[in-house]
C-alpha cells in the first residue's frame, strides 16, 4: 500500500493561493487585491477582487491614482475585493467565517467585515499600515473582536499551465 502524498497544499496555502489567483482578475494597473472567505470548517463561501461595479465599463472609467479632479481617479469608483466578496455571497450568513486577503482591509471594508460577522482576517501585505485608513481599520477590528494576523509565507511556488 502506498502512503499519501506529502507535498499537498496546506489549508492556508490553498486559501491564500485562491485569494491571489482571484486578484489576478483585477484590471487595476497598480494594485491587484484578491480575497477568499472561508467557513470555520474550511469551506469556501465567496471570493472577490477589486474592480468596478457591475455595468461600469473597465474601458470607460479612469484607472489613474492621481489627478486634480477626484472624478478622474479610480478611487471614487472601485469596489474593494473584500466588499465584493461580501456582497457577492448569496448563501446567507457569513457569521464566524475567516477572510484571506492579499492586502490588509481598509476602514470601509473593516466596517463591512465586522457587520457581516467575519471573525478572522489573514492578510499578506500590509503596505498601507501607516495610513489613517488602516489604523482606523485595526482600531475597529480590535474593538469588535475581529482577529487579524499575517499570512506566514512558505515560499512554495505553484506553476499552473493554462
Ligand atoms: N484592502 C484593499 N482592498 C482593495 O481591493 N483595494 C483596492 C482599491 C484600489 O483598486 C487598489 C489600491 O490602489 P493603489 O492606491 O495601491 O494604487 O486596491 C485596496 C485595499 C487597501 O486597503
Ligand atoms: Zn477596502
Amino acid at each position: 500500500m502506498s502512503s499519501k502524498r506529502a507535498d499537498y497544499l496546506t489549508w492556508d496555502e490553498y486559501f491564500m493561493g485562491i485569494a491571489m489567483l482571484s486578484g489576478m482578475r483585477s484590471k487595476d494597473p497598480s494594485t491587484q487585491v484578491g480575497c477568499c472567505i472561508v467557513s470555520q470548517d474550511n469551506k469556501i463561501l465567496s471570493m472577490g477582487y477589486n474592480g468596478l461595479p457591475n455595468g461600469c465599463s473597465d474601458d470607460e472609467y479612469p484607472w489613474e491614482r492621481d489627478g486634480e479632479d477626484p472624478l478622474e481617479t479610480k478611487y471614487v469608483y472601485t469596489v474593494h475585493s473584500e466588499l465584493n466578496a461580501i456582497l457577492n455571497y448569496g448563501g446567507g450568513s457569513l457569521k464566524g467565517s475567516k477572510i484571506y486577503v492579499s492586502l490588509f482591509p481598509c476602514n470601509e471594508c473593516a466596517k463591512a467585515i465586522i457587520q457581516a460577522g467575519i471573525k478572522e482576517v489573514i492578510y499578506e501585505s500590509d503596505k498601507y499600515e501607516d495610513t489613517a485608513s488602516v489604523i482606523a481599520s485595526k482600531r475597529m477590528m480590535d474593538s469588535a473582536g475581529v482577529r487579524y494576523h499575517k499570512y506566514r509565507r512558505t515560499d512554495r511556488e505553484i506553476k499552473i499551465k493554462l
